[in-house]
């Protein structure tokens, strides 16, 4: 690595200089938040976002929603790809994975699913971690506060309608998503409900909302609704990208500043009120690490100087672990899948419906409804008994709590490049809280060096069991749509020749409503079992590696987002969340952002807008 030069990054904006108040380390979803909040609560601060991916600043990829997929592939400038330690556990797999790297991280190309934990979530981030503060009464106001939500609903008081972040259906609802809200509900009799997201209801079918703002169609990502519009007024808050940042810089255990790397050469960026590092769940122990602040084990092997020894860097890494389950269908609805190939026909005239209406397929998602789904004493007798523990103790006693989110999904879900062009639909779920914890850490000082990732997917039998109960539940509701031509086998479990549960590529129709279902011999259940291994995967919903918790209880940050050991030294972003929760998180990104600015506002004594 070059030597280390003290100077300003070449496009940093003209009154730039290498002292800052306020430098931040990564641009993602968080970041923008917290950055644009202590911005507006006093322009004078200097505050300096350095982001290793590139800027998205009004790029059709990104405001345009439905375009998730087209930044999901191995060109793509807008993610940073991860290899995973083959696992045991997925009959030695190694899977990929990836994250957003670009400003606004994950915000500025996710699938805009608007989704809120359980309440209770939250409170056991008190109760049992010790995160005073972060239960759901005090996170509620944060949770809202970020939101615009125009849609309606029986419990306005649980919304926001004055934040940057506007919610809504999006402008198209699918056949795909229609006719499954018909039929799910009058499979297994739960009802349709018109709020899934009040912290407390599971358990009913919804058309899903989404973080689109229904009047423009553009995507509501931290970096356009707001970093970008702040910045418009305030030269004082800056970005500079393509910068990839080592470590924080200490004077005895004050962070002073951080070391980024820009072009290949080596900078240092001084910050003399305060360092946040916003590296997401997965950029965030690489950077503590680097800066001494891990493990001693970890550090040591890596020739890192210990500055404050913190075990839990980088463990108790915490996801959904998601499958997609794709059926052949009729040719002639709408679906997402032309449009995320990238045909240029589809592309066109999805593109010319846009420009003229702000409607279609690419001011939606394709996960368009869903069911956060908690089991009835039946099912959980169904689901066995190797998940009755984590039953007990986990979910029994919190009736908010679902134990899978499924929904119905226009599109193949996978590598869509790899599979005939046609049209499909698919049957998805996550499981909200698995048993099996991953860890990644450095093996390096170097920056470059990919860290080591061990995902640990599908290590606690009780998370396959759920698994492979939730593939033959949501069968039976892909078969009974009208839309069902049969499975697109190749995805799907090799059943054992002869079994009554074989997978069929083309059927003449769905089957009717009172069809019994299909009965699984324990060999087909093994089946299940190995196409999961083969198929499952992380749900790019990582959280959890800098958790907040007592030190001696491997926690990282305590209750206002200080590292242990350090002083002028916060992490804002997912991997404080000392546990999981049931949802996919970027809502719960969007309350640590704001919460964290007050905190930082307190600490420097000025007044945050309420
Ligand atoms: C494909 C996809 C689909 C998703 N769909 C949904 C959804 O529908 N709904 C939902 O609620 N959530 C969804 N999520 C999850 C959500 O977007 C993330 O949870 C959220 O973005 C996490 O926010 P964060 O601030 O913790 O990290 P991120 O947004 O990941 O930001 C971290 C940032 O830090 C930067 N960084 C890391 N290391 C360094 C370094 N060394 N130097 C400089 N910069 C660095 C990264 O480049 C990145 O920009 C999805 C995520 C993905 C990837």
């Amino acid at each position: 690595m070059s030597s280390t030069v003290t100077s300003a990054p070449a496009d940093v904006k003209s009154n730039a200089s290498d002292s800052y108040d306020i430098v931040i380390a990564g641009g993602g979803a968080t970041a923008c938040i917290v950055a644009a909040r202590v911005a507006e609560a006093d322009r004078s601060l200097k505050i300096l976002i350095l982001e290793a991916g590139p800027d998205v600043r009004n790029d059709p990829a990104t405001y345009q929603a439905g375009r998730t997929f087209h930044h999901l592939h191995a060109a793509s400038k807008t993610v940073k790809f991860y290899a995973a330690e083959p696992n045991p556990a997925l009959d030695g797999r190694q899977a990929f994975y990836l994250h957003g790297q670009c400003v606004g991280g994950g915000s500025s190309f996710n699938l805009t699913m608007y989704s809120r934990a359980a309440a209770s979530d939250y409170d056991d981030w008190k109760t049992k971690y010790g995160a005073e503060g972060w239960a759901f009464k005090d996170l509620l106001p944060y949770l809202k506060k970020c939101e615009n939500y125009t849609l309606e609903t029986p419990t306005p008081e649980v919304h926001g309608n004055a934040g940057p972040l506007t919610v809504s259906h999006g402008g198209e609802f699918t056949t795909v998503a229609k006719q499954w809200l018909e039929v799910a509900p009058k499979f297994d009799g739960r009802p349709s409900i018109e709020d899934p997201n009040d912290f407390f209801t599971v358990n009913g079918y919804s058309r899903w909302r989404k973080w689109i703002d229904g009047e423009t169609g553009r995507r509501s990502d931290s970096a356009h609704c707001y970093l970008y519009p702040e910045q418009d007024k305030n030269a004082n808050l800056q970005v500079s990208t393509g910068c990839v940042v080592n470590k924080v810089v200490f004077e005895g255990t004050r962070a002073v500043g951080v070391e980024y790397v820009k072009d290949g050469k080596t900078f240092v960026a001084k910050a003399s009120k305060q360092v946040l590092v916003c590296g997401g769940a997965l950029g965030t122990p690489a950077i503590l690490e680097r800066s001494g602040l891990g493990g001693k084990a970890v550090l040591e092997k890596a020739g890192i100087k210990v500055v404050s020894d913190l075990p839990g860097v980088g463990e108790n890494l915490i996801d959904h672990h998601v499958i997609f389950w794709p059926y052949n269908t009729t040719q002639d609805h709408v679906t997402f899948d032309a449009m995320s190939r990238g045909e240029p026909e589809a592309m066109k005239y999805w593109g010319d419906i846009y420009a003229k209406e702000k409607r279609g397929i690419l001011t939606s998602n394709p996960v368009e409804t869903g069911l956060k789904l908690r089991p009835s004493p039946e099912e959980l007798k169904a689901i066995g008994p190797e998940f009755t523990k984590r039953w007990n103790s986990y979910y029994a006693n919190a009736p908010d709590k679902s134990i899978l989110f499924m929904a119905a999904v226009s599109m193949f879900f996978g590598d869509i490049l790899a599979v005939p062009k046609k049209n499909y639909y698919s049957l998805g779920y996550f499981q909200n809280h698995p048993e099996s914890i991953g860890n990644i850490h450095i093996t390096s000082s170097d920056p470059s060096v990919p860290q080591k990732f061990d995902s640990k997917w599908m290590s606690s039998p009780a998370d396959m069991e759920v698994l492979v109960w939730a593939y033959k539940h949501s069968r039976e509701t892909a078969r009974r749509m009208p839309i069902y031509r049969g499975e697109f086998t190749e995805n799907h479990p090799v059943f054992p020749k002869g079994s009554a549960a074989a997978t069929k590529e083309e059927e003449t129709g769905p089957v009717p409503m009172d069809a019994p279902t299909i009965k699984y011999t324990a060999e087909d259940d093994e089946a299940i079992r190995t196409a999961i291994k083969k198929f499952v995967a992380g749900c790019w919903h990582s959280m959890g590696t800098a958790a907040m918790k007592p030190r001696e209880k491997g926690g990282v940050v305590n209750s206002r987002l200080n590292v242990y050991g350090t002083q002028g030294l916060k992490v804002v972003d997912l991997s404080i969340s000392p546990d999981n929760v049931g949802a996919n998180p970027y809502s719960t990104a969007t309350a640590i952002g704001e919460k964290a600015a007050v905190m930082i506002c307190e600490d420097l004594g000025i007044t945050v807008k309420a």
